[in-house]
């Protein structure tokens, strides 16, 4: 069931959303003819908002945070981002991303690969430098700018990248299963860290994931996707404080939206493929 007041009707975009969808739609054109990635996607984001997108896989969770951040372009409806079109958006730098992988440059050190889009940016060497050593501090990786990639953790990498997408200080966080390859316990503690990082800047998250647990620890707000063609089934608004201690996994409150994602991901699902 999708609570009316949470999916926005079809019309304009709602400008003062951090992201707001209308109606769109995305089909790629393949030598297998056209691939709808997705459709009829009404949706806002609000400012603060920790949303995030579950779903099988092809469902159009990457497409969606990919139209976001203006590296596709949707062939249906409206979106805007901040209030403008996605590609002022990116322009404005507006948004950070945060990929699967660390996607770090190995030849690169820490500070070296968070200073990266910070030099593109032009900023002075001064700037530059305190914006790392603050960003470094907000993931806990504080003395460690002066390492490479591979002489890290898997879990450290992921912060740096992390780092990286912080460091400009856009508001609005795009992250594509940022914790996907990581084991659990590290996923554990990576979660509760990006929550105490999420209460501290009161930026605005869209995170994409598999995981069930994952989503419901983190998010304001769950978006169930279903695949062929990609499309929000559910909407749920979570009931959880927003302090949350890993153990208010095992909560009632939590198990019951456990329970709503799951039953929503098991209506959108074909098990015949
Ligand atoms: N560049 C592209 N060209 C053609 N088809 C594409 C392209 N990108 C994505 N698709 C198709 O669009 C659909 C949605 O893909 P998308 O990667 O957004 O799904 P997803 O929900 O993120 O999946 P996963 O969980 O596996 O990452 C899939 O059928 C995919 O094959």
């Amino acid at each position: 069931m999708i609570q009316d007041a949470l999916v926005p009707k079809a019309g304009s975009p709602n400008t003062r959303s951090v992201v707001s969808a209308r109606d769109l739609g995305l089909t790629f054109k393949t030598d297998d003819g056209p691939v709808t990635a997705l459709t009829g996607v009404n949706l806002d984001v609000r400012k603060g908002d920790f949303v995030s997108f579950i779903g099988p896989s092809g469902c159009g969770k990457t497409t969606f945070l990919r139209v976001i951040a203006d590296l596709e372009k949707p062939t249906a409806g409206t979106i805007t981002v901040n209030g403008t079109t996605p590609e002022d958006a990116r322009k404005n730098r507006s948004y950070g991303y945060v990929f699967q992988a660390a996607a770090l440059y190995p030849w690169r050190t820490i500070e070296q690969n968070i200073a990266l889009p910070l030099e593109i940016m032009g900023y002075s060497e001064a700037d530059k430098r305190a914006r790392i050593e603050r960003t470094l501090a907000l993931v806990n990786l504080s003395g460690f700018g002066k390492k490479f990639p591979w002489q890290l953790s898997g879990g450290m990498q992921q912060r740096a990248s992390i780092a990286r997408a912080l460091a400009f200080d856009a508001d609005l966080l795009l992250m594509d299963e940022p914790f996907g390859a990581l084991d659990e316990i590290v996923r554990d503690h990576l979660n509760e860290q990006l929550l105490e990082l999420w209460a501290r800047t009161e930026k605005t998250i869209c995170f994409v994931t598999h995981s069930i647990p994952e989503a419901v620890y983190l998010s304001t707000r769950i978006v169930v996707m279903s695949p062929r063609p990609g499309r929000i089934t559910d909407v749920i608004e979570s009931t959880l404080p927003r302090e949350r201690p890993l153990d208010i996994r095992e909560t009632p409150e939590f198990l019951e939206i456990a329970s709503r994602v799951r039953d929503g991901l098991r209506a959108g699902h074909s098990y015949d493929e």
